[in-house]
């Protein structure tokens, strides 16, 4: 079963982001209105609604991979869409604006191999972050962080560059998924390591029935989309 998912996070929000889109409807201005809230954000938060389900309609299903018992959900139909790839963007940079403001940005997009390198890159430039790849163990040259970790369907080993994140910098930690939270537990432990200052994780989808958020401590964590399918 789907559902829309509200974007949660125990941190400050600081609302300074515009809408998706202008074209927000009278109705949802209005009913905003009746309720005390400024119309423009309520328009906003419609045009989010909206957006989620494009992007969760999106999303393709494929039962029994990698492994049997495994429902994988696949994102990369997203970015075959010119028009949804850019709604995606849009909405990822919003609720990054939406939850630290402009003066509190993260300084660094941490993107997770293999399927955080899709999105963070683009984000990390709209945000005027650097972007820092945490790869599988072996994949890039000179000293490395190395942390080992258990995902839904297996074990692995994580590795960061080392400076590649400098002591004190502003970290926001993204992926497509969190399922147990296992990949995201061990990158943030490397930035960790290298002295960052981990300030959140941004998630396209969450899986929530695997309570990955468990794994993740304090921070805020963000994701546009859930599903317990
Ligand atoms: O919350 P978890 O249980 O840790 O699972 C989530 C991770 O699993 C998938 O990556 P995968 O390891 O399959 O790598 P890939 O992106 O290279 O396919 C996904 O892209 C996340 O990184
Ligand atoms: N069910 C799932 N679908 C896609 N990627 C995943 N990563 C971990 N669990 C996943």
């Amino acid at each position: 079963m789907n559902a829309l998912a509200n974007a949660t996070s125990s941190s400050q929000a600081a609302s300074k982001a515009s809408p998706i889109s202008t074209a927000a409807t009278n109705a949802s201005a209005s009913d905003a209105h009746e309720r005390g809230q400024p119309a423009a954000a309520a328009a906003g938060s419609s045009e989010l609604a909206r957006t989620k389900i494009t992007l969760l309609g999106a999303l393709k299903r494929f039962p029994d991979f990698p492994i049997p018992g495994i429902n994988f959900i696949d994102i990369l139909p997203l970015f075959q869409d010119v028009s949804i790839h850019a709604t995606l963007l849009r909405a990822l940079e919003l609720q990054v604006l939406e939850l630290f403001g402009e003066q509190a940005k993260p300084d660094v997009i941490v993107g997770l191999d293999a399927r955080g390198f899709l999105f963070g890159p683009s984000l990390a430039l709209r945000l005027g972050a650097s972007f820092v790849p945490v790869r599988k163990k072996g994949k890039m040259p000179g000293p490395c962080v190395t942390a080992a970790y258990e995902k839904e369907y297996g074990t692995d080993f994580f590795q960061m560059q080392e400076g590649a994140v400098k002591p004190g910098q502003r970290v926001l930690i993204v992926d497509d998924i969190i399922a147990t939270g296992g990949s995201a537990a061990a990158a943030a432990s490397l930035v960790k390591q290298l002295g960052g200052d981990l300030i959140g994780y941004l998630f396209i989808l969450e899986i929530p029935v695997l309570n990955g958020r468990s794994k993740l401590g304090d921070v805020p964590v963000v994701t546009l989309l859930e599903t317990n399918e």
